[in-house]
């Protein structure tokens, strides 16, 4: 053999057994639960490019084997055996609240590495840990009152107006939509774009900025769509030739222009009266009002103005095209939730955010659908220090385990494997929202926006949002499937909602439905 071969077979008979050495180290650390052996770290390359299959457990490996992972145990050991780290996969939220709960004292913290996407417009809340965290949460906190809700409200409902408006929907019996979610879509954007931003935004396609160039509202649209691609891309591909890459560079320069001078401005507006109360507004509001210790810097107001959109744009559109799907397929759920719409609002009149509450069939149509499909479907963090999880015995035993987890291991909360978990649900296959009838809005018995400090902060912006859009929508029109020539609802229902993938949330892939207006007596 030539010298360079056998240096070369050295050097792969090294990097193999680091490989087995570092795998045992970890596996007997954590030897407590059962090992789930793959080629790669499903969220890692290469794991996350191929699709989940027989050999591979990819990135959407805990929906395709929501059946069967935590069959035997509600938390495994996933080694993946070529690349990527080894980690904990849990389907008990019991575990969850001890790693996710971000309390002062939590031996477990969310990882930088996962974090990148988050922090390209600054430091914020669903990034930061510890005091930072708190820092965070005193300035962003306030703007997710009263206010805001009512303002999401306001706006939905005129924005539903609009769509219907615009889309000429007014005088149609019956309206295909080919894309659902082009429409949640549009709608959680406009609705963060006014309420989380501040920007007056409409359905109507949009006029030309004053300054001749890119209207704000579309370069907010196109950073919302390729946000990855700017934390992944490396900066000399952005000056290459390519229209779309160019276009979200020019889109990305021109709304952090944009936004530097809105913070001073918003700043100005604020100290001279300003009442407007979307979330930016008493963002900026709250930060004046602190002692200039606890003050957010102008990046980090910007970061955390980022962040709704990042957190709240996708996850709530999603969701929401999720619950028409399972309203295409349940007749019966769709005109029990009609009656309670027809008996609070009435045929004819305007919703108000008073009636929300009231709704609470609506809402559970939309909790359900986001228990089914979690778009937040993982929770990541690694523990900081040695420290110790209390490990519930299994379903039918009393009692707990004090289990050793030492300092570096990832453990995830899989929301898939916790909101299918029979645990929690009776018949957690079936979607079934009177679970959730008369639950007090916040309960934590809902977990899909997690628990604890460090729960979603958007739960409330999102519920308001989908409840009075719903309830206009079912109210004016019934949904039903798009059905293939000789399909039937069932199979539909099986085909399109089990197709679920990833982007960054989880979501069913694009699909139709049907509309047909109702006539109220
Ligand atoms: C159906 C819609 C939504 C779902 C399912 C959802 C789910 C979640 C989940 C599971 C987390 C915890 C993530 C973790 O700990 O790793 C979270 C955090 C967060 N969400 Fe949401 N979210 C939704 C809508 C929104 C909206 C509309 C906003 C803002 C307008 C928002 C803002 C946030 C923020 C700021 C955090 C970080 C909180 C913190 O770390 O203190 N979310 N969300």
């Amino acid at each position: 053999m030539k010298p360079t071969a056998v240096l070369l077979v050295t050097y792969l008979m090294i990097l193999v057994l680091r490989r087995i050495f570092s795998l045992v180290k970890v596996t007997r650390t954590t030897s407590h639960f059962p090992k789930l052996y793959t080629p790669f770290q499903p969220f890692a390359l290469p794991g996350a490019l191929l699709k989940t299959s027989s050999w591979n457990d990819g990135r959407d490996w805990h929906w395709v084997r929501r059946f069967q992972t935590y069959n035997k145990n509600e938390t495994v050991n996933l080694i993946p055996i070529l690349s990527g780290i080894p980690g904990l996969w849990t389907s008990n939220m019991d575990i969850g609240r001890q790693i996710v709960g971000g309390s002062h004292r939590s031996s477990f913290a969310k990882m930088d590495s996962k974090n990148r996407t988050l922090l390209a417009w600054g430091m914020n809340l669903a990034s930061a840990e510890g005091a930072m965290w708190r820092k965070h949460r005193r300035i962003v906190g306030p703007a997710f009152g009263p206010e805001l809700y009512k303002l999401v409200w306001k706006k939905t409902f005129e924005i539903y107006r609009d769509m219907i408006e615009i889309e000429g929907w007014k005088d149609r019996e019956i309206v295909k939509i080919p894309v659902i979610q082009n429409i949640t879509l549009k709608l959680a954007f406009l609705l963060i774009s006014t309420c989380g931003f501040g920007f007056p935004s409409t359905w109507a396609t949009l006029p030309q900025a004053a300054d001749g160039g890119m209207p704000i509202q579309e370069a907010l649209k196109i950073v919302a769509d390729n946000n990855r691609l700017y934390t992944f891309v490396p900066k000399w591909l952005w000056y290459l030739p390519f229209p779309s890459l160019r276009e979200a560079h020019i889109a990305r320069g021109r709304l952090s222009a944009f936004m530097q001078k809105q913070v001073i401005e918003r700043k100005g507006s604020v100290a001279a009266g300003d009442t407007r109360t979307d979330a930016f507004t008493i963002m900026v509001q709250a930060n004046q009002d602190e002692a200039s210790k606890y003050q957010l810097d102008d990046q980090e107001l910007i970061g955390n103005t980022f962040i709704f959109l990042f957190a709240g744009h996708e996850t709530t559109a999603n969701s929401l095209a999720a619950t028409l799907g399972f309203m295409a397929i349940n007749e019966v759920i769709q005109d029990e939730v009609l009656e309670q719409i027809m008996s609070v609002v009435g045929p004819d009149r305007d919703p108000e955010y008073d009636d929300y509450l009231k709704l609470d069939k609506v809402l559970a149509i939309f909790y359900e659908a986001t228990r089914m499909i979690p778009a937040g479907h993982v929770l990541i963090r690694q523990a900081t220090e040695d420290t110790v999880l209390t490990v519930p015995n299994p379903v039918g035993e009393d009692g707990s385990k004090t289990v050793p987890i030492p300092k570096g291991t990832e453990i995830t909360v899989d929301m898939v494997g916790v909101q299918y978990n029979p645990r929690y649900f009776e018949d957690p296959k079936t979607y079934k929202p009177s679970r959730w009838y008369g639950l007090p809005a916040d309960s934590e018995l809902f977990t899909a926006f997690s628990v604890g400090p460090r729960a979603c902060l958007g739960r409330k912006f999102a519920t308001v949002e989908a409840t009075c859009f719903l309830a206009l929508l079912l109210r004016d029109w019934q949904v039903l499937p798009f059905l293939h020539a000789g399909e039937t609802k069932e199979a539909w229902g099986a085909r399109v909602m089990n197709d679920v993938g990833i982007s960054i949330t989880m979501k069913a892939a694009d699909f139709p439905i049907k509309l047909v207006k109702r006539k109220h007596t």
